[in-house]
């Protein structure tokens, strides 16, 4: 990489740190949108921590998602990820990648909407059914058709995760790609909001 774009990458990373202050960054998306592999690496640019919520609901549970709902059901599941979420959003500033129902939850989203900075990874459903169908750990996705199980999702959650503060469309590019994206969005935010009257 040339001198010239290394100084231009330093510089998006800087600015939106900047633009981020101390707010969270909470990625929202289906399955498959890629929080968890892009949340990282913004996480990395930024110098905060990342936290996963399924990871930290794993951990704290010392259960699976997948054993976590076939024990004691979506409901039960959903009211300890909203339990986990409202403690990890105490901290800050963090990136913190959800689950793909967490922003779902009206409790859950509401607290999202209280100071942090909310980001919508898009995919279509060619995108996402590619990535998802490689493994078999979502519950939901245990369907006679998983691919129209996933479908229905996009149809219902769309409208609720169009919240989110921001809009980033994932698609087929590379995780360092989309990572760069979310960071010229923050920046884009903040310019959009110093401009409103
Ligand atoms: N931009 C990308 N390019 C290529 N592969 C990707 C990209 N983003 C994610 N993936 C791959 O897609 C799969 C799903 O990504 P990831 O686990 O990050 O999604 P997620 O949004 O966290 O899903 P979930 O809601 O199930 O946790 C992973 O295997 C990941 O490596
Ligand atoms: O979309 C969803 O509702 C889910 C997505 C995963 O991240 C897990 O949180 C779980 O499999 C449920
Ligand atoms: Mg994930």
């Amino acid at each position: 990489m040339s001198e010239q774009v290394l100084t231009l990458a330093e510089n998006l990373k800087d600015r939106a740190r900047a633009a981020l202050g101390r707010r969270n960054l909470v990625l929202v998306g289906l399955m498959g949108a890629g929080k968890s592999s892009v949340g990282r690496l913004v996480a990395q640019q930024l110098a905060i921590p990342f936290v996963d919520t399924d990871a930290e609901i794993e951990r704290v549970s010392r259960m699976t998602i997948a054993e976590l709902f076939a024990a004691y059901g979506e409901q039960e599941f959903r009211a300890l990820e909203t339990r986990v979420i409202k403690r990890l959003l105490r901290g800050g500033p963090r990136v913190v990648s959800t689950g793909g129902g967490a922003f779902i939850n009206e409790s859950t989203r509401q607290h999202v909407k209280r100071g942090s900075l909310s980001v919508w990874l898009k995919a279509d459903l060619d995108v996402l059914w590619e990535r998802v169908n490689k493994r078999d750990t979502r519950p939901l996705l245990k369907t006679e058709n998983p691919k129209q199980t996933l479908e229905n999702l996009m149809n219902a959650r769309y409208p609720i995760y169009a919240e989110a503060d921001l809009t980033v469309l994932s698609r087929d590019v590379s995780k360092e790609v989309m990572a760069r994206e979310v960071l010229a969005a923050i920046v884009e935010e903040k310019k959009a909001e110093s401009k409103a009257p």
